[in-house]
């Protein structure tokens, strides 16, 4: 019994299914000496595994032997032609007689029975191939369902050379190219007597040459007994060798009976022998001359290749294949993917065609999409063996482990040295507290290292977080002196030999005042010594805020940092018999103090926001209220200044004009006139008329003086409240901050704090001196809050571009006002 090794997982699947309509099969010639020992046939008559030929060549003696392995859909040894013919062809004709086309290849090197599987014997009925049993097949099945389907049957068979192709159905002399490939005739044949005669005939029309090279005799063979009996009486009995590539093609017509319309099913059937390839000098293929063996290995590789383009079905390469080729021209609308592919391989299994045999060999995968691979395999004969079989597994996973693990640099994870170790820590320290952008690893074991640093500070964190829970302000000892995280790292180091007391010696909890004390001195002493380690530069007196600093100092520092100073001192209390601090050292305390705060669970915005308005700590009410009223005074302001005063300049302004424009009309009058009058000083003397445009001039002019006062009044006012209505909510917000520093020991981030009021929009401007651009963004604002609501109104871009125009045009003659009055301004004085 033969095992194959464990086979590992292949990357054709893909290719496979593209080819599921292509199927291989092998038929092994018989032999007497077939080289058994190089060449393997599984038991699922499926599998054949071929010697690497590396080592039949060599002379060492190999323990373990490689083989290629082939999979196959079938293995035909000493199988009958019945036997062929049943496994292969019924079902690829119920395919054909529902539509599709089929194609049987026969391939192989010369003399290994390709003809026999094709045509078989002719003279012995047992012995017939798959051509005359398949017309036998198809004229029974046309007689069996002639009540429920009409068919008939036409006949092609032709002979295919390199370049030519002769039609053997005709009895004279045909040679047609790749151009009149349409004038091959096809015959009707009404019964298969008939049919079998003219394809005998056209049998004897093939191009032959004589042969010797076949010299087979098993005894075992069934078929071969009988084709000794008949043919193979002697040793070396000479046979006839076909020199080209042969195609007899059956097209099936068929129509259901009830069918009134014109409607035929139309499909084909080749079978096609392919001319033996061979090397050229190879013994089988002695008599046939250099171009006679090219034609049979130029029909294989071009075959080979234009299967490879089909799997991949790339459609201008096909069409380009298909040219070079007169067989596979011939064979066009047949080869395709949807068409049922059989292919029937040929091999002799002898020492001396093992190469050639080989080559059938990868033809065969090449088809079913795949690509042979190697293996091992063990003769099982008894229990000893198989130990030895699975130990040598054994050691071979085991070795492709360690290389595995070596090229990951995993091998150093248990061999770190604690240097290293201390350094990575350190590292991830820097990191931590930003001292370092990155941490530089070189290894798998460093980043697992660095890995199990993070965690232990984490769960260190998570268990004195828990403790703390229940004892007030929260104090975190963020970052655990080196030494301390040193040892916890090492002593996790030996818990991976040892067992899993490390992991238990964490959840041991210290309390909180030693540890964070601890933590400070540890890392001062570092910082110290790091500093003094420099020359030159101190380097103890700089240490750079960590990641959380940053977010601790958003609140204001004046306000909190006394008050937290002394909540602190009374969470941290120097330890009994502590060493005498430098001020430096406890400088660098009240600096680490900081770092070493870390938020509690941080609440939601608005959960935030709610308790500092419901604890009132900062006078939030009182404020509120300031900025309600402000609210209130800049609305009623803004009221004023935009519908009442606003439009009272305007009018004004309009009757001025045309008091303006009267007083001028007079005048030009009284010049056109003549009648202008002088009195003794020589000024003119003005008509009633004037003198009254003249007053109502001088008046309208005082008016618009006195409101554009009042605007501006009002302007000022407005800028006034708005600038109180910014301090105040300044005020909350600083409050707010201050609040989140001291009750969650970090700012909160809260976007909208007073999205209640509506003035909010004002402070968008505030420091624009001009409330008229206040107003306009006001306008803006507005403007964006009705686009909101008439989203999806069909007249919003309209009323948008309508309100823009208006807004335009008021800002347009409040500037003309203002200048005008600027002017008047002017003229008086
Ligand atoms: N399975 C078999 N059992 C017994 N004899 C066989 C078998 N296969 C082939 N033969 C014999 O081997 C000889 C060569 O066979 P065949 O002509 O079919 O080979 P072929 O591959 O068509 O050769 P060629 O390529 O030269 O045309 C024939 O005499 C045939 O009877």
């Amino acid at each position: 019994m033969w095992t194959e090794a464990r086979e590992k997982p292949t990357m054709v699947k893909r290719l496979e299914l593209k080819c599921k309509n292509a199927k291989v099969y092998f038929r092994i010639l018989p032999l007497p000496k077939i080289c058994w020992e190089n060449v393997k046939v599984l038991d699922d008559k499926e599998t054949i595994y071929v010697r690497y030929r590396q080592e039949i060549e060599a002379t060492i003696n190999v323990e373990r032997p490689s083989y290629w392995c082939f999979k196959t859909d079938g293995v035909f040894y000493n199988n009958t032609q019945s036997e062929v013919y049943d496994t292969i062809v019924p079902e690829l004709l119920e395919h054909v007689i529902k539509g599709r086309h089929g194609i049987i290849f026969c391939f192989g090197q010369t003399g290994t029975g390709k003809s026999l599987t094709t045509i078989g014997i002719e003279n012995s009925y047992e012995d017939r191939g798959i051509i005359p049993r398949l017309i036998t097949n198809l004229f029974g099945l046309r007689d069996e369902f002639k009540n429920t389907f009409k068919m008939c049957f036409k006949l092609s068979y032709i002979e295919a050379t390199r370049t030519h192709i002769r039609d053997l159905l005709k009895v004279e002399e045909t040679n047609y190219d790749i151009h009149s490939i349409n004038e091959v005739s096809s015959q009707y044949f009404t019964n298969e007597p008939d049919m079998l005669k003219a394809v005998y005939k056209a049998e004897g029309r093939k191009t032959l040459s004589r042969n010797t090279a076949y010299n087979s005799h098993v005894a075992n063979s069934v078929l071969t007994i009988i084709v000794i009996s008949k043919h193979v009486n002697d040793r070396n009995t000479a046979y006839n060798s076909h020199v080209a590539n042969s195609v007899l093609t059956i097209i099936v017509i068929s129509k259901h009976v009830n069918d009134s319309s014109l409607v035929k099913t139309y499909s084909k059937i080749h079978i096609v022998d392919l001319a033996g390839a061979d090397t050229v000098g190879n013994k089988p293929s002695m008599e046939k001359n250099v171009a006679e063996i090219a034609t049979g290995n130029l029909a294989k590789s071009q075959l080979e290749q234009f299967l490879l383009v089909l799997i991949e079905n790339i459609p201008e390469q096909i069409i380009v294949k298909q040219r070079l080729n007169i067989l596979i021209h011939y064979l066009k609308d047949c080869l395709n993917a949807s068409s049922m592919l059989r292919f029937i391989g040929h091999i002799r299994v002898d020492d001396e065609n093992l190469l050639i045999t080989l080559s059938m060999l990868r033809f065969g995968q090449i088809v079913r999409g795949l690509k042979p691979k190697r293996m091992h395999m063990y003769k099982c004969d008894d229990a000893k063996t198989k130990i030895k079989y699975l130990e040598d597994e054994l050691r071979q996973i085991k070795r492709q482990k360690d290389i595995d693990s070596m090229i990951r640099n995993e091998d150093l994870r248990d061999n770190l040295s604690d240097e290293r170790i201390n350094q990575l820590r350190c590292l991830a320290e820097d990191y931590l507290q930003n001292r370092v952008d990155e941490i530089a690893v070189i290894s798998l074991a460093d980043i697992q290292t660095i890995l199990q640093v993070f965690k232990t500070l984490f769960k260190q964190l998570e268990s004195e977080k828990s403790m703390a829970l229940d004892s007030g302000p929260v104090r975190y000892d963020a970052y655990p002196s080196r030494r301390s995280s040193s040892k916890s790292v090492l002593s996790q180091k030996s818990s991976r030999k040892q067992s899993g007391k490390s992991r238990d010696s964490l959840r041991q909890s210290r309390p909180i005042k030693e540890k964070v004390c601890k933590s400070v001195r540890s890392l001062t002493a570092r910082s110290v010594s790091r500093g003094s380690n420099k020359s030159g530069e101190n380097k103890a007196d700089v240490i750079p805020l960590s990641r959380l600093d940053v977010l601790n100092n958003v609140k204001s520092k004046e306000s909190l940092t006394k008050e937290k100073s002394t909540k602190r001192s009374k969470i941290l209390r120097k330890p009994s018999g502590s060493r005498r601090k430098s001020s430096t050292d406890s400088q660098h305390e009240k600096i680490l103090e900081e770092t070493m705060f870390l938020p509690e669970v941080l609440p939601s915005p608005s959960d935030a926001w709610r308790s500092f308005i419901e604890s009132d700590l900062y006078d939030y009410k009182e404020l509120k209220e300031q900025i309600d009223e402000h609210e209130c005074q800049i609305k009623r302001l803004n009221a004023r200044y935009v519908n009442g005063e606003v439009k009272k300049l305007k009018t004004l302004r309009e009757w001025l004009d045309l008091c303006e424009g009267k007083l001028c009309q007079l005048k030009r009058q009284q010049e056109l006139v003549g009648t202008v009058e002088r009195n003794e000083q020589g000024d003119i003397i003005r008509s009633e008329q004037q003198i009254a445009c003249d007053e109502m001039v001088y008046n309208g002019k005082q008016q618009l003086v006195q409101q554009q006062e009042t605007c501006l009044t009002i302007q000022t006012e407005l800028q006034l409240y708005l600038q109180l209505y910014n301090e105040k909510k300044k005020k909350i917000d600083e409050s707010f901050d201050a609040f989140c520093a001291e009750k969650y020991q970090t700012a909160v981030s809260i976007d909208n704090r007073s999205n209640e009021s509506e003035v909010a929009v004002y402070t968008l401007n505030k420091n624009n001196d001009d409330p008229l651009l206040t107003q306009e963004s006001l306008e803006i604002v507005k403007d964006e809050k009705i686009n909101k609501l008439h989203a999806e109104n069909n007249e919003y871009e309209q009323l948008k571009l309508l309100a823009a125009k208006q807004r335009e045009q008021m800002l347009r003659q409040q500037y003309l006002n203002r200048r005008w009055v600027r002017s008047c301004r002017n003229q008086m004085k």
